[in-house]
């Protein structure tokens, strides 16, 4: 492993006026850093004489120039989030007063952390595993409230403890087995192929149920891919107005990485939504027509959800028609809109017509219906799935191909004792599977990855 005694610093809060600012140290030096630049109204007092959770009031000065009034806060190690030494100093939150500060502590013996720094020497000093670590980013990073709830209960080690028995119950027959080839006269394997086939049952469906939840984690982490479809006029904008205007304040306006969709991310009941309008369907009417049916698959093709945009007040036409061709597989939401006006299209028309997707009589003018839209998107994707309180959700990609390979082992060893293979080629796949678990608590894992994962990281985190 490569030392990590050394001290580094970093601003720990964003590099933008603010109330306050933080600018973090952690290392062997971190306290005798800060003692240079910091002064108490007591002469006398310095951070090293200093309990660990305490803060201090005083000036932080490079040389004699006084740079701001501070509160101080040391954590000794191995009692803090890096478990070293670490000293937090709360400035005012100017940028060039951080800047300054941060300075100053790199000229007194820091140097600049790089990004996730703070969080790699916890890992690194085994203060949280790396699924830990990794819940730390996506704490940070969470979008919509089920997402955080998610990360903070991994953060808190949910996925550690369920990885962590399955290695044990893994370990434990390992163990036994090898025990039992080293001797014979007193370890018998009589009968155990039938026992191990018995506890390695519910090790896979627990597999099982994790990876099936990596559906639902992705959704949760990335946000739902809705595009709204709709011929000319029906309402589209209208509704994307109505939706995003409902979370107005945390809106986001994001430009698509292709030329002409544009994405609104919004939050729905916890849900992140990512709505995607389809400009390109427009053209259909009085363009090349192809283009304007093949982008508008092209969406449809990419979408975890539908929402269909049908004008009650006009009937149905060949552009509706084509539509319904689009979502008839897919998980759709029909919605018949302007139910303000007559209506020339019903509800169970449409029903029919789609093979049997939930129809919602909705007005985008008037604003009603939309509840209803919310509840029906909220049960389309979270349905049964709505207490995460000991429910793990999978949404890193790197813990999905370590459980599927786990998995994959385990059932290379129940072919194993179906097929009657000796014992010790059991051991081999069960390694594996317990090999592979360990990757996700950043056991036996390569340097390189480390490092990626952390510089996925902000700054001073
Ligand atoms: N100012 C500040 N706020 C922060 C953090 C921080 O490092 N500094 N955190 C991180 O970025 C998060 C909190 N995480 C932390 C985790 C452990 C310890 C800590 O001192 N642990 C000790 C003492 C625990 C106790 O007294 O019970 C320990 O584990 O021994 C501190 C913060 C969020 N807010
Ligand atoms: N009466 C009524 N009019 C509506 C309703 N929703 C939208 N409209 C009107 O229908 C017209 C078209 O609405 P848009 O939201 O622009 O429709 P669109 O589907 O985005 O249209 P394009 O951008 O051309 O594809 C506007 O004049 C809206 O005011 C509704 O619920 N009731
Ligand atoms: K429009």
């Amino acid at each position: 492993m490569e030392n990590v005694t050394d001290t580094i610093a970093a601003v720990a809060t964003a590099m933008s006026s603010s109330g306050i600012g933080i600018i973090r140290i952690s290392g062997s030096e971190a306290i005798e850093v800060a003692d240079r630049i910091f002064r108490s109204r007591r002469e006398d007092f310095c951070l090293a004489d200093a309990k660990t959770h305490t803060i201090h009031y005083g000036m932080v000065y490079d040389g004699e120039e006084a740079l701001d009034e501070v509160l101080a806060m040391v954590m000794r190690g191995p009692h803090s989030y890096t478990a070293e030494d670490t000293v937090e100093i709360n400035c005012h939150g100017g940028v060039l007063v951080m800047k300054r500060i941060l300075e100053t502590v790199i000229r007194n013996g820091a140097r600049p952390a790089e990004p996730g720094e703070f969080t790699k020497r916890a890992f690194l000093n085994g203060r949280m595993d790396l699924s830990q670590a990794e819940a730390v980013i996506d704490v940070i990073n969470s979008r919509s409230e089920y997402a955080m709830r998610s990360s903070v209960s991994q953060l808190s080690g949910s996925l550690s403890r369920k990885v962590k028995k399955l290695r044990e119950d893994i370990l434990y027959q390992i163990a036994f087995i090898e025990s039992a080839l080293d001797d014979p006269e007193h370890i018998s394997l009589d009968g155990y192929e039938e026992k191990l086939n018995g506890l390695l049952a519910p090790m896979v469906e627990e597999l099982e149920k994790l990876l099936r939840s990596a559906d639902n984690g992705k959704l949760l982490s990335e946000g739902i891919k809705t595009v709204i479809l709709g011929k000319p006029n029906a309402g589209k904008s209208s509704l994307m107005n109505v939706l995003v205007g409902e979370e107005r304040a945390i809106v986001t306006d994001i430009a698509g990485t292709t030329r002409d969709t544009l994405e609104e991310q919004i939050r729905l009941r916890g849900i992140s939504l990512n709505i995607i309008d389809t400009a390109g369907i427009r053209e259909t009417e009085d363009r090349v027509e192809q283009i304007g049916v093949s982008r508008a698959r092209a969406a449809a093709n990419e979408a975890d959800l539908i929402i269909y945009v049908v004008d009650g007040s006009r009937p149905l036409d060949e552009n509706d028609r084509m539509i319904i061709e689009l979502i008839r597989d897919r998980k759709a939401i029909v919605l018949l809109n302007k139910s303000d006006l007559e209506m020339r299209v019903s509800e169970e028309e449409l029903a029919e017509l789609t093979g049997g997707k939930t129809v919602l009589s909705v007005s985008a003018r008037e604003e009603t219906g939309i509840d209803c839209l919310e509840q029906e998107i909220e049960k389309l994707f979270y349905e049964g799935n709505l207490d995460f309180n000991d429910e793990i959700l999978i949404t890193n990609v790197r813990h999905k191909t370590a459980l599927e390979q786990a998995l994959a082992s385990l059932r290379m060893v129940q072919t194993g004792i179906a097929d009657q293979m000796p014992e010790d080629f059991l051991t081999i796949d069960l390694m594996d599977a317990y090999r592979q678990l360990g990757t996700i608590i950043g056991e036996a894992v390569e340097d390189d990855l480390v490092n990626e994962i952390f510089s996925k990281f902000c700054m001073g985190k």
